[in-house]
């Protein structure tokens, strides 16, 4: 569905590569989250996989469709295959719950509309159907800012999934919340995947939740891949390479 050939970005200024050749192909099927340290690329990645960063060299194609050498039209067609999901959620703070899912809708639709702010009754039903699906039925009218941050990812899901994406980006979604609450929105998360079909692919730092949710590990070090397999491949050893330190023990003790 997704494949990224020989990728690589060199940021102007810059010595080192932040991706480095990166090689990889992924499935309808797959759950992936993205470790690596700070600095190590994960970022980048994302960001090159929805067109936002131009790579160096090399390509990525998304059903056979490059997203590297799209035009302006094709890359806002892409965009919309493509929901995201953003650590600090990316919401407009004075809008409604239900306003702020709306505004998933504007890249398809005409500007005029978006402009005066209509929206069919059945762009409003389908709104308020994933809204249901995130759990904030009740907050429809309430204003984001009013919001605790888990409640403000599940509007932010909600915004990706009113695209009706093929694939769900997120780029450290979980990293401004407590474990309770990373853990209820990454069982959210697979539940969407599972349920629409949603290639996912999730930077992340807590390498217990990639473990837990994860049907796929990718760590990247230095821009590379030094690591894509199962989450129970991804041992005491990869941890090490991945952190250049050593894990707490209950990560590899226990069943998680
Ligand atoms: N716009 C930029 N210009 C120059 N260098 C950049 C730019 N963006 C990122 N980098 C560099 O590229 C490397 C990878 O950064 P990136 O943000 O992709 O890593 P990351 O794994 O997401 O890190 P973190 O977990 O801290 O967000 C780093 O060395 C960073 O300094």
């Amino acid at each position: 569905m997704i494949e990224i050939k020989n990728l690589s970005v060199l940021y102007e200024g810059n010595t080192e590569e932040s991706l480095s050749d990166v090689n990889l192909s992924f499935q309808k099927e797959d759950f992936i989250c993205v470790l690596g340290k700070s600095g190590a690329g994960k970022s980048t990645f994302i960001r090159c996989i929805n067109g936002l960063q131009k790579p160096t060299s090399g390509e990525i194609l998304l059903d056979g469709n490059t997203i590297t050498n799209a035009s302006e039209d094709e890359l806002r067609k892409i965009r919309r295959e493509m929901g995201m999901i953003f650590q600090h959620f990316n919401l407009i703070p004075r809008l409604s719950v239900l306003q702020n899912v709306l505004t998933g809708t504007f890249g398809y639709r005409p500007s005029f509309k978006n402009l005066i702010g209509w929206f069919s009754a059945e762009e409003l039903e389908f709104a308020k159907s994933v809204i249901a699906e995130v759990g904030l039925s009740e907050m429809m009218d309430r204003r984001v800012e009013q919001l605790s941050g888990g409640q403000k990812q599940r509007v932010g899901i909600a915004r990706a999934l009113i695209q009706q994406p093929n694939v769900l980006l997120g780029d450290e979604p979980v990293a401004s919340l407590d474990p309770g609450t990373s853990n209820r929105i990454f069982t959210l998360l697979k539940e969407m995947h599972e349920r629409h079909g949603l290639l996912t692919v999730i930077n992340v730092h807590d390498i217990e939740l990639a473990k837990r949710y994860a049907t796929r590990i990718v760590a990247l070090k230095d821009g590379k891949v030094i690591f894509d397999g199962l989450p129970q491949d991804f041992t005491e050893a990869e941890y090490q390479e991945t952190y250049e330190s050593q894990s707490q023990d209950y990560f590899f003790g226990a069943e998680i």
